[in-house]
This record gives C-alpha cells, sequence and structure tokens, in this order.
C-alpha cells in the first residue's frame, strides 16, 4: 500500500484534501503542460488519473492479543469494512472514513511505543553501529591507545572476528575523535544523535557500488562506516538498543529493509489530486524542477544500496516508489542488480494479482544493464540511422551478453507496477531484492 493508505499501527490519520477530491471526476485538461510532457516521455498514460473512489487500505495488527477484526472496526466506524484477499490482515474501507479517533488507532501509538525507534538521517548513509563496538572505541580512545594497529569487534561472539589494518585504524582514530568531540556529556541520555557533518557528493553511490564490486562484498568492517562520504557522530544507546538481539550479532543488520523512495509522485492519484487543490505551481516546485529530477535517481540509488548494506545474508529489501516512471523503477532496480550481481537476487513478489509485471507495459530497460554490465552499444547496421539503445545490440563477452539477456528478463518480469485504474489503489511500484551474498 502506498504512503496514502494507513497501516494501523503507524499513521491512521486522514489526508483530508486529496481524498475529498477523490470521488470527483478528475480533468485531464487541468494537467500542467511541463507534467502532461513529463507523463509523455516516461511512457505514462494521463488517464491512470480518471480513476474514482479508490478505497482507503489499512492494516490491522496482527498480533492476536492486540488487534482488532474487520468485523469489530466496521462496527466501530458504521461503514463496511473489506479484507483484502491474499495480503492478511490488510482491509478496505471508504476513503471518507475518519481513522483518527478510532480504538485502531490507538493501538498505532501502543505499537510504535512498544517497538519504534525513529532516527532522522540521511537515508543514502544512514547505518546503526552496533553500539558495543562504539563502547570498544570509547574503552579505547579513553586508555589513550589511538593509534592500535588491531582491534576485535568480537565481543558478541560473531562468527567474524575482524583486524583492522593500520589505515583503517586510522580511521577508527577519526571515529574516536569524532565521537569525543560531539559526543562527550551525552551518555546516558535516551536520545539518539547522528548528525552528518558532510554533504552527499553525487559520485559517491557509483564509488560506493564500485568499492562493494571490488571487495566482492557488502559486509562493511565496522571501521569503514561512514568513512567513505562522511564522518558521523555516534549516538549513546540507552541499556535497552545496547541488549537489543537485533543490534548484535552482525550489528547494524537487518533481517528487512523497505526503501520507500522520495520519488515524483506521478503514479499516485492521491498526491496528484493534492495538487490540483494546492495549486500545480507547487507542484512543480517539489517534483519536477529541474534540478531536483537530475539528483533524485542518484539519490534513489543510493537509498537502494544504502538499504542492500542494512541487510544480512538471506535478508529481504523491498524497492518502493509510487512513481510509474521507468527511470525512477526499473532502471534503478537493472542498475543496483547489475552492479551487485552475485550478492543480490530479484525475487517474485508474493500476491501480485493486482500489479502489473513490468514486461506487459514498458520497452525493456536494456541500456541502463547493458552499461552497468560494462558492455558497448554496437554499431549502426546502416550510416546515418540512430541506434535505440533500447531494442538494439550491445557488444561485450558472450558470458556479459547472457547476463544482460537474463538480468533483463527478471526486471521484465519481477518488478511490479500498480497504476490506480488497474489495481484500485492509489498508485506505486514494488521489486522485492534478496542479499545472498
Ligand atoms: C515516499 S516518502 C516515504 C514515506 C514513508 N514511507 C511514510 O510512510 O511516511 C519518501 C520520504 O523520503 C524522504 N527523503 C528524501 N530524501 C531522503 C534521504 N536522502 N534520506 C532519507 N529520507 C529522504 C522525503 O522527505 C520523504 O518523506
Amino acid at each position: 500500500m502506498d504512503s496514502d493508505d494507513d497501516y494501523i499501527g503507524q499513521d491512521a490519520a486522514p489526508r483530508s484534501t486529496g481524498n475529498d477530491a477523490q470521488a470527483r471526476a478528475f480533468s485531464l485538461d487541468k494537467l500542467p503542460e511541463e507534467f502532461v510532457a513529463f507523463l509523455a516521455k516516461n511512457e505514462i498514460d494521463p488517464a491512470i488519473y480518471t480513476v474514482k473512489d479508490l478505497p482507503r487500505y489499512v492494516r490491522l495488527n496482527p498480533d492476536p492479543h492486540n488487534t482488532i477484526t474487520p468485523q469489530e472496526l466496521e462496527k466501530e466506524l458504521g461503514t463496511k469494512v473489506e479484507p483484502v484477499p491474499g495480503l492478511e490482515a490488510f482491509c478496505k474501507l471508504s476513503r471518507h472514513v475518519k481513522l483518527r479517533n478510532t480504538q485502531a488507532s490507538l493501538l498505532k501509538r501502543h505499537r510504535l511505543h512498544q517497538y519504534g525507534r525513529l532516527f532522522k538521517a540521511d537515508g543514502t548513509t544512514f547505518r546503526v553501529m552496533r553500539p558495543s563496538a562504539i563502547d570498544t572505541i570509547r574503552a579505547r580512545n579513553m586508555a589513550g591507545k589511538k593509534n592500535n594497529a588491531t582491534m576485535q569487534f568480537s565481543q558478541n561472539k560473531e562468527p567474524e572476528k575482524r583486524s583492522l589494518s593500520e589505515n583503517s585504524s586510522e580511521r577508527l582514530g577519526d571515529l574516536a575523535e569524532v565521537k569525543a568531540s560531539g559526543g562527550s556529556g551525552q551518555e546516558g541520555q535516551e536520545k539518539f544523535q547522528w548528525e552528518s557533518s558532510a554533504k552527499r557528493q553525487k559520485s559517491t553511490v557509483e564509488a560506493m557500488a564500485d568499492q562493494d564490486a571490488q571487495t566482492n562484498t557488502t559486509t562493511l568492517n565496522e571501521a569503514e562506516v561512514n568513512y567513505k562520504q562522511e564522518k558521523l557522530v555516534p549516538f549513546y544507546a540507552p541499556k535497552m538498543l545496547r541488549n537489543d538481539p537485533q543490534l548484535q550479532g552482525e550489528g547494524y543488520k537487518y533481517d528487512k529493509v523497505i526503501v520507500d523512495a522520495e520519488c515524483t509522485h506521478d503514479g499516485s492519484i492521491a498526491h496528484i489530486l493534492k495538487y490540483e487543490t494546492w495549486g500545480w505551481d507547487s507542484f512543480h516546485k517539489n517534483f519536477m524542477a529541474q534540478d531536483r529530477l537530475d539528483s533524485l535517481c542518484d539519490i534513489q540509488r543510493g537509498l537502494l544500496l544504502n538499504g542492500f548494506r542494512l541487510t544480512k545474508k538471506g535478508g529481504l529489501v523491498v524497492y518502493s516508489t509510487c512513481s510509474l516512471s521507468r527511470a525512477q523503477n526499473e532502471d534503478i532496480v537493472a542498475w543496483f542488480l547489475a552492479k551487485m550481481r552475485g550478492r543480490a537476487v530479484l525475487e517474485p513478489l508474493p500476491n501480485y494479482a493486482l500489479g502489473i509485471p513490468t514486461a506487459d507495459c514498458k520497452k525493456p530497460c536494456r541500456s541502463v544493464i547493458a552499461s552497468a554490465l560494462g558492455l558497448q552499444s554496437a554499431p549502426t547496421s546502416e550510416a546515418g540511422n540512430s541506434h535505440d539503445s533500447e531494442k538494439g545490440e550491445w557488444c561485450g563477452t558472450s558470458e556479459q551478453e547472457a547476463e544482460l539477456e537474463q538480468l533483463q528478463k527478471r526486471v521484465m518480469s519481477l518488478c511490479l507496477r500498480y497504476d490506480p485504474i488497474t489495481s484500485n489503489t492509489s498508485g506505486f511500484f514494488l521489486a522485492r531484492i534478496r542479499n545472498i551474498a
């Protein structure tokens, strides 16, 4: 479900502006010229915005001791609540129903309070360093051994005990200094502080992927965390977090990561309708400004790459956007898979009944895969004819050419698009990637 749909357990407050517009017929004539041009360039049919009366989707708390049944919710809200076939605990109801004061929305606060940890940070670089590693660094720093050549991150009997090279020891010194200056006096605080001291470089994403490709690992040495591009002030973790099993072992690695990426929001009827009310100028400024479009795919690649780095072996990353532009979806996924081949695989999404595989609605994203794999564009056969990189041939080793075919096929068949008309949702894109490194 996209960001305008509700997860009872997180954000059940209705957003009235877009929802109110939902029941009315939407006039395509009102779309601004630049946006129409953007849609045409990205092969998005404006007819998707003519959908009417989309339902609101909610997810009930799956904990059997702390949930509400669809029947109870229906009774409480006084409106029809229907289970969504194939999606356990999901229900649909009218978009006009106010959920804010329901018993169900009270559950969300409970859940968030119990399990939630929120961090405000740049998702392209964000990492939660294992607290015990921070403790070790702090102990070492306090003992004045800043230039130790080796150090074990093995307090929790991790499978991989690591020694730091001299080079990484210098980096460790950096971390200790950053921590010492930025974090002093904050020990024991219940709030986490995670500050960035440098802005993202545009070339960073490529550099990070290339480095992973060279070292053939997505497991960062703890001492390398964030030295590539920025220095972070680590937080002082409260006791609860230090003992959290999730943060032991592989440290900052997670079983599942959702990369719900920043995007142009063009696939989402709920967002588009809001701008019909708020004014298209602000839509243009927020989403269509050229400098934003130029950097957007770079941010998306960075978010996916970092999300993947945060998963453990066997873990899952879901990449989603509420755009239907290929550049922000399949091309990002294809680039990522080509860069991470051998370490990441695209998997089928369960319950894809409402989604449309890319193959059914888009041209193949051949050029982005070919260039990520290092293939060269084949010369055109007829002089003067321009080479169509999406259909044309690419030259490489037979292994590379086979990889191109295979990756393209997977991306086209396993990525799913949910447009408002066919899916009866607000509109989004999904890809499910497993870490097999
Ligand atoms: C599609 S929305 C995610 C919505 C979220 N899943 C939710 O349900 O509220 C994308 C969000 O990413 C944020 N964002 C943009 N660039 C970011 C970055 N570099 N790091 C972290 N968040 C970023 C935007 O401000 C926006 O709130």
